[in-house]
């Protein structure tokens, strides 16, 4: 007990001189208010050379308040109704409903209406609403199209009474970070979240709930160095005392002892009583009936604009909040094919897919860096998959013909032969720096003129394979399919919501593990999967780019700062099927705040760069591409 006591100490000791972050000397501890340690003033940390840089494009000061922005949620929860099985009207009854049993909120909205004593309350703007429902918690999108989505105002920061006294600080918990986060959008404190704990708490105490986050190691990485079950004294011995410094969250009441805590794996730990952010917790209500998403993430789908019957392709869909987004927006008529790498990642679009009831979502494991298969050409387009469906022919389908004539335009054949046999196609750039596929394989000619007999019937078969996949649709069990990607030109509008840095998405209470190669690489990765989504998508369709980011890019005078959007959708507007000379394509993009493609009266959805905006990302990319014919 004397050495873990001493161990305890000595990484106090340890913390304290090797704490970039520390300030405090022992003697301004002993001295200082509590209430600057317990309360929520968090300061965002960066790996210094990405901050220098974003210094250097914002100027200090404005970086200063993008950082301190994004450790604050945004002030609404947004809820999309799955007009599919109810109605905007009827959702918006029910959470009132909900709200008034359960006495949440509506006192502490009405505050959050008038202003707080910790800092000004964040509005949801005027623009787009209507008045009469300004005083009411629960509103509706007044947004022409977005008549389907329900902002539910939360409030904050509020000051929290912790219930501490000099010398006898309170019992309390530290959560890992993703549990703070999602605690401060609303959630509450479940056991795996739950890093540290005082000693004696009993089920029903109340405890301050504090966030460890991760601080520079002596190695030069970061780390949280807090052992999962430690316990807390509240005292400088603590680890990690002086590092939880105005990190507090908000405090709550166990619901099992501290022995209860560790030995569980799963169940609600804290039951949260007092927060510094009032967001309403929307988990298990409503199921089925409403999905709670971002408002960028809910306009990205409606940017895509897709149409009922049409095939469309979702690049990197899970958890599938985009893909469920557009299945609703076509009433579930139609094919979304859903791709992610991840197994586990595949099974939650198709369990949330069941869950909203949709039917036309297939999801598929796949790499989205290989979606072209040019080896199974005997693949349908876009144009007769539609035709299919409408009892058309299929002729050009069987001779794959359609998909030969599109080849030529994006490759010239080598000599070279891969391991099958098949001859080697080199497709060229003519943007030099934008990487279309360097190799991809097509079967020989011979292969596809004279190869081996296939009835009709099995043509038909593959054909149906190469619509529904191999297995079954996602909502008749837990299997997941591989898929081993689909023909140029197979679907009328691609959405990439490509893997990024997520820089931008609020609130975020720790930045330093994304380095400048880092945001490059998410930049490289995206141009790679932005060529296959050019030629997956058939003339006259349309690519939805995403990413969440707070690279600058539209703004000219900050463009040598960007890391990656602005240069890749210069760069991408001068590919041979978007932009350029004698071609229909066009290129839109605004600094991913949705402008020139929005319908007149759709303004309102443009969210300006604003650290101190309402939204629940403070910078998020969209950008629309409408390819053009090829032979334009
Ligand atoms: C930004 S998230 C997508 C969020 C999703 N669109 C939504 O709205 O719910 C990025 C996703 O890309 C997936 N991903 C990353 N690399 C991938 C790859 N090479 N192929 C397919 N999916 C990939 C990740 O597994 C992750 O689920």
């Amino acid at each position: 007990m004397k050495g873990k006591r001493g161990r305890v100490l000595l990484q106090a000791i340890i913390n304290t001189s090797f704490c970039t972050r520390t300030t405090h000397s022992q003697s301004q501890i002993l001295l200082m208010d509590p209430s600057e340690r317990y309360c929520y003033n968090p300061t965002l940390r960066w790996n210094p050379q990405v901050e220098e840089h974003f210094n250097e494009a914002y100027g200090a000061e404005a970086f200063a308040r993008i950082s301190k922005a994004l450790t604050q949620p945004s002030c609404y929860s947004c809820i999309r109704v799955n007009t599919l099985r109810t109605t905007t009207d009827a959702v918006i009854e029910k959470i009132l409903e909900i709200q008034r049993d359960k006495r949440l909120h509506m006192s502490d909205d009405v505050e959050s209406l008038t202003g707080h004593k910790h800092g000004p309350a964040v509005e949801i703007p005027e623009n787009g609403h209507s008045s009469s429902t300004e005083t009411s918690p629960v509103i509706k999108c007044q947004i022409p199209g977005l008549d389907y989505v329900v902002f539910v105002k939360g409030s904050g920061p509020h000051d929290i009474q912790y219930d501490y006294q000099q010398g006898k600080p309170p019992k309390e918990v530290i959560v890992s970070r993703k549990c703070a986060e999602a605690v401060l959008r609303g959630a509450q404190v479940y056991v795996p979240g739950i890093l540290a704990c005082s000693a004696h708490v009993e089920e029903g105490d109340v405890v301050a709930v504090s966030v460890g986050v991760e601080q520079p190691g002596r190695d030069g990485g970061w780390s949280i160095g807090i052992t999962r079950g430690i316990v807390l004294q509240g005292l400088q011995t603590d680890p990690h005392y002086l590092e939880r410094d105005g990190l507090y969250i908000g405090q709550g009441i166990t619901t099992m002892s501290r022995a209860g805590i560790f030995r569980g794996l799963l169940g609600l730990g804290v039951d949260m009583t007092d927060r510094v952010f009032r967001l309403g917790s929307f988990n298990d209500v409503l199921k089925g009936d409403i999905f709670l998403q971002n408002l960028p993430s809910i306009i990205t789908a409606h940017v895509l604009d897709p149409q009922e019957g049409e095939r469309i392709l979702d690049m990197c869909a899970a958890p599938g909040g985009k893909t469920t987004a557009i299945a609703s927006l076509m009433k579930d008529k139609g094919e979304v094919v859903a791709v992610d790498r991840s197994h586990n990642k595949v099974m939650d679009i198709q369990n949330l897919a069941a869950e909203l009831g949709l039917k036309s979502i297939i999801a598929y494991k796949l790499d989205a860096l290989k979606s072209v298969n040019m080896n199974n050409l005997i693949g349908i387009t876009t144009q007769e998959c539609r035709e299919d469906r409408v009892g058309l022919s299929c002729q050009e389908v069987e001779s794959g013909s359609s998909v030969t004539r599109d080849l030529s335009s994006l490759a010239t054949e080598g000599t070279e032969k891969d391991t099958t046999g098949n001859k080697i196609l080199h497709v060229v750039s003519p943007v030099d720096t934008l990487p279309i596929l360097d190799k991809v394989n097509i079967p020989d000619e011979e292969q596809m003129n004279g190869g081996p007999y296939r009835s009709k019937a099995e043509l038909r078969k593959q054909n149906r394979r190469m619509k529904n996949g191999p297995g079954r649709n996602q909502s008749t069990g837990g299997r997941v399919d591989k898929c081993e990607g689909f023909p140029p030109n197979s679907f009328d509008r691609v959405l990439l919501d490509a893997p990024c840095s997520a820089l931008g998405l609020r609130p975020r209470l720790f930045t330093g593990e994304e380095t400048i190669a880092s945001l490059r690489r998410h930049a490289m990765y995206q141009k790679r999967m932005f060529d296959q989504a050019v030629q997956l998508v058939c003339p006259g369709g349309v690519i939805v780019y995403s990413t969440c980011t707070i690279n600058p890019s539209e703004n000219e005078s900050l463009v040598r700062y960007a890391l990656d959007t602005y240069k890749f959708l210069s760069l991408a507007q001068q590919h041979p099927r978007i932009g350029g000379p004698g071609l229909l394509g066009q290129c839109e993009s605004s600094d991913g705040y949705f402008e020139e493609w929005l319908r007149p009266g759709e303004q309102d959805l443009v969210q300006r760069f604003d650290p101190s905006g309402p939204h629940d990302t403070i910078g998020f990319f969209i950008a629309k591409f409408n390819v053009g014919p090829k032979d334009a």
